[in-house]
């Protein structure tokens, strides 16, 4: 415990800059710019939830991406924590965002580029503005030391990905990176076994929470068993839950995306059967998408205050 709070406070002595100290030309010679909240939080040793905000550009439409993205980052701090919604403006990566920045971003949609890992060089080189994939934010948030991370989706194998080799990489990040990945499961349109397969080759533990199957991200049941399942009995609090859920993680590696299913204690029914994963991205369910992302962060924070 004091090993890793001494890494993270070296780790932020190498990255720390924060609005006071950004540079003229705003690059800070490949610094990060962290937010005085977010700096302020790690010094200390409080709890940090990373939030994406690719889900914010492209996962829905304005205004509803700018009122999800603030829901979810009430639901971190009014449970204890500190959001650190992590983004790249004006060719900065930001760790943390104000008010003002989130309506930007909100406001830019589509025209903020999706920045995958790959991405993040030419983003600051070009002095652009990028929305952060899973696998953007995963290198940031474990950059400036924030171990916990929720999102609504993660990406994964395509389907036909045996020919395409169109697979996502937030698989291989999460082979790479110690960032804890809450999600609700991967996205409806992409392929789960194979998924599955490759998570297994990168050696990334997946823990299912309250389930014994890798979720379909609008249904509990894939067909595909996974691994380690963090099992509770019905009868007990959704806090209850949460904490086995957490106490399981870290008996775990660090590298684990935490599969939750929602609807159970949330939804109270499933809404949606099997066509859902014919959708496309265009046509996912916002709604649901957003209780993704508004549930995922309880169990974030519940993790996040765990290790501190
Ligand atoms: O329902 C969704 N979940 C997740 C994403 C985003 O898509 C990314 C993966 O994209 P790709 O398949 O291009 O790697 C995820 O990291 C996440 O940011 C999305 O657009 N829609």
């Amino acid at each position: 415990m004091v090993a890793s709070a001494h890494s993270r406070l070296a780790n932020l002595q190498r990255h720390f800059q924060t609005s006071d100290n950004v540079g003229k030309d705003g690059l800070n010679g490949g610094n990060v710019k962290i937010s005085p909240e977010v700096a302020e939080a790690l010094s200390r040793g409080d709890a940090v939830v990373a939030l994406e905000s690719t889900i914010i550009s492209h996962g829905m439409p304005y205004p509803q991406n700018l009122e999800t993205a603030k829901e979810v980052e009430a639901i971190v701090r009014n449970n204890g924590a500190v959001p650190a919604t992590i983004a790249i403006l004006d060719g900065i990566p930001c760790i943390g965002l104000t008010t003002k920045e989130l309506e930007r971003l909100a406001n830019l949609g589509t025209k903020a580029q999706k920045t995958a890992r790959r991405d993040i060089a030419y983003l600051v080189a070009s002095r652009g503005n990028g929305a952060t994939t899973v696998s953007a934010t995963m290198f940031f948030a474990s950059m400036v030391g924030i171990p916990v991370f929720v999102t609504g989706g993660i990406g994964g194998v395509h389907r036909h990905g045996e020919q395409t080799m169109d697979i996502s990489s937030d698989l291989t990040e999460l082979g790479k990176t110690p960032v804890a990945v809450i999600s609700a499961g991967i996205k409806s349109i992409l392929d789960i076994p194979r998924t599955l397969e490759y998570l297994e080759t990168q050696g990334v533990t997946v823990a299912a929470y309250k389930t014994d199957q890798f979720p379909a991200f609008f249904t509990e049941t894939s067909g595909c068993k996974v691994a380690n399942s963090v099992l509770c009995r019905p009868n007990l609090f959704l806090s209850c839950y949460i904490c086995n859920a957490v106490l399981y993680h870290e008996y775990l590696t660090s590298n684990c995306i935490v599969i939750y299913v929602f609807y159970f204690y949330y939804l109270g029914r499933c809404e949606h059967p099997q066509e859902e994963l014919t959708k496309t991205d265009n046509n996912t369910d916002i709604a649901l998408v957003k209780n993704n992302a508004l549930v995922g962060a309880k169990i974030a924070v519940a993790h996040a205050r765990m290790r501190q």
